[in-house]
């Protein structure tokens, strides 16, 4: 009996107990190793099937490429800046998250820290354990009819306008993908630009995620424009304030207060912030509940061990979902999608650069990308490139293939059956009987109905008698065995196509006796699967 090794998740940040038991009582083997560097890594990732991280472990593509049995990256929070979801995509492998874990202990965060900086209170208890009672020196600002400008109105900064309207706090907001529904539910008036809203707000708070567009949002310009005296709050993502600038504009008294969470480097030993007493800095501590970490633990063990298993992955922020309906009509195919990808490889010898793949009969209508996926993997095999409906797209591109599909209702005779044509070459396949085992019934045009086995052989010739023959005397005499064979016919052009299976490697001095024995033979392949 062959022994089923257990799949294996590196854990690399502190993740809730809860979590770790989840992923141990699914029977994988669970390691979590919190004090890998870059390089440990690199070296640690080629073992593992799953990799879950927080914000601090860098997923970078050197990790990826170096990660050659990886199937999902599992985030257990929000963010997921901090991995490479393109180099991930590339490879086929699945990134998610747990993107409703932490939103709440966010918002809550966002509240305590634009509280306490309107308040003074951690430069007062600073006062008080250095023994002095200094009241006027901490006095603060309400928050009450202030008017909050809310940078990104998703999850948190949708949380965040809930419980700064019970403040009553007056919002406004900037968001271009937020619908006017949306703004109107959270009582956050609307604006489509950042200038207009910047001079309007006494409390600024950025609630987005880290992108070309948001990183640096808010520089000179902006903080220039602001209200003198405004605070501003950020528990999203180092790098939306220019820090830089930002410094220079609390030296000069413009800004009257900041609270920040997040930094662009991490961890975040020095900055120039540090010098104001009118600056809060907390290391991280947004998602850094209890409640928190205990929903991101389960839900991201859950969401990896889906990955993990090939089911769907709701969280999954790379992966085209393929509804359940689609994976029980076109699922069955994929394996005949790889084997006839693999096989047009071989007979090319090449790379195609045009690739149709015709979905027919009950096939017809359904969503073709796994069966694309498959395809591209089969023809991609034997450079070991794992493709799935995540990054066939990407992988064709790379590989200069241009990819069509099509539909169509009639499958020549049989239920179902895909088509695929690569530069000229055509193969079909159906599948049979309850096993759904995969069937050529048409190559290069000519109508064959055969289950290929591991090794075959096809010849194409210009009919005669006596050929068959010839090839079973010189395989014979070479100890091949042939185990089933299928010939199809082109009737006008008098020429047939012989399909064989065989058992017993055929050496290219078999080969060579095989073409010269044939005399007129047009085509002769030895294909491996
Ligand atoms: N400090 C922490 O511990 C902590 C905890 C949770 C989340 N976060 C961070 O908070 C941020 C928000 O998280 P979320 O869960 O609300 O994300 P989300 O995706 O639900 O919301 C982000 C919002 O930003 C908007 N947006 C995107 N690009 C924009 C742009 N260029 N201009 C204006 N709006 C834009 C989107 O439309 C969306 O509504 C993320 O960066 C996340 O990583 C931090
Ligand atoms: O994006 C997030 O989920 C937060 O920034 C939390 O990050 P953490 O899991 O490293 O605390």
């Amino acid at each position: 009996m062959v022994a089923v090794m257990a799949k294996k998740v590196l854990v690399t940040e502190k993740l809730a107990e809860a979590g770790l038991d989840i992923l141990r009582s699914k029977g994988y083997e669970v390691d979590v190793l919190l004090e890998l560097d870059p390089e440990g890594l690199v070296d640690a990732i080629p073992a593992y099937d799953a990799l879950i991280v927080r914000s601090a472990t860098k997923v970078t593509r050197e990790v990826i490429e170096a990660a050659a049995n990886l199937r999902v990256i599992g985030r257990a929070g929000v963010g997921i800046d901090n991995v490479d979801v393109e180099a991930a995509t590339e490879r086929g492998v699945i990134v998610c998250n747990a993107p409703t874990s932490n939103i709440v202990s966010a918002a809550e965060q966002t509240m305590c820290l634009m509280l306490a900086c309107a308040r003074k209170t951690p430069q007062a208890v600073a006062s008080m354990k250095d023994g002095k009672w200094e009241r006027s020196k901490f006095s603060g600002t309400e928050l009450f009819e202030k008017t909050l400008a809310i940078f990104g109105l998703g999850r948190v900064g949708g949380l965040v306008a809930e419980r700064a309207r019970a403040f009553g706090m007056n919002l406004i907001g900037y968001d271009p993908y937020c619908s006017p529904e949306r703004a109107e539910q959270l009582g956050v008036e609307l604006y489509d630009n950042v200038d207009d809203i910047v001079p309007l707000a006494d409390f600024i708070t950025v609630h987005l995620p880290k992108t070309k567009e948001t990183i640096g949002m808010f520089g000179p310009a902006q903080y220039a424009a602001m209200k003198d005296g405004v605070i501003l709050v950020n528990t999203a993502r180092g790098g939306i304030y220019n820090i830089e600038s930002l410094a220079d504009f609390v030296a000069a008294g413009k800004i009257g207060g900041a609270a920040i969470d997040v930094y662009e480097a991490e961890p975040c030993t020095e900055s120039p912030l540090h010098e104001f007493d009118n600056v809060i800095l907390t290391p991280h501590l947004g998602a850094s509940t209890k409640e928190a970490q205990t929903r991101a633990g389960i839900q991201i063990a859950e969401y990896v061990s889906a990955g993990l298993e090939g089911s769907i992955v709701p969280t999954a922020v790379n992966m085209a979902l393929v509804p359940p309906e689609i994976m029980d009509a076109v699922g069955p195919y994929v394996p005949a999608c790889q084997l006839m990808g693999s096989m047009l490889a071989q007979i090319d010898g090449d790379i195609p650069q045009y690739l149709k793949l015709t979905a027919a009969g009950s096939l017809a209508g359904a969503d073709p990308s796994i069966l694309v996926a498959g395809t591209l993997g089969g023809i991609l095999s034997y450079k070991n490139v794992a493709v799935t409906p995540v990054n066939a797209e990407a992988v064709a591109k790379r590989h200069g293939i241009k990819v069509e599909t099509q539909s169509r209702p009639d499958a020549q005779g049989y239920a179902s059956a895909v088509s695929v044509v690569a530069d000229g070459t055509e193969i079909s396949c159906t599948l049979a009987d309850t096993a759904q085992v995969p069937r050529i019934v048409s190559l290069f045009g000519y109508q064959i109905d055969i289950a290929p086995a591991s090794q075959s052989l096809i010849f194409e010739y210009v009919d005669a008698p006596g050929k068959i023959g010839t090839i079973g005397t010189i395989l014979g005499s070479a100890g091949i065995n042939i185990t089933t064979m299928q010939v199809g016919m082109k009737e006008k052009e008098k020429n047939a196509l012989v399909y064989m299976n065989v058992e017993g490697d055929v050496d290219d001095a078999i080969m060579g006796k095989l073409r010269e024995g044939l005399g007129e033979l047009k085509n002769l392949w030895y294909v491996k699967l």
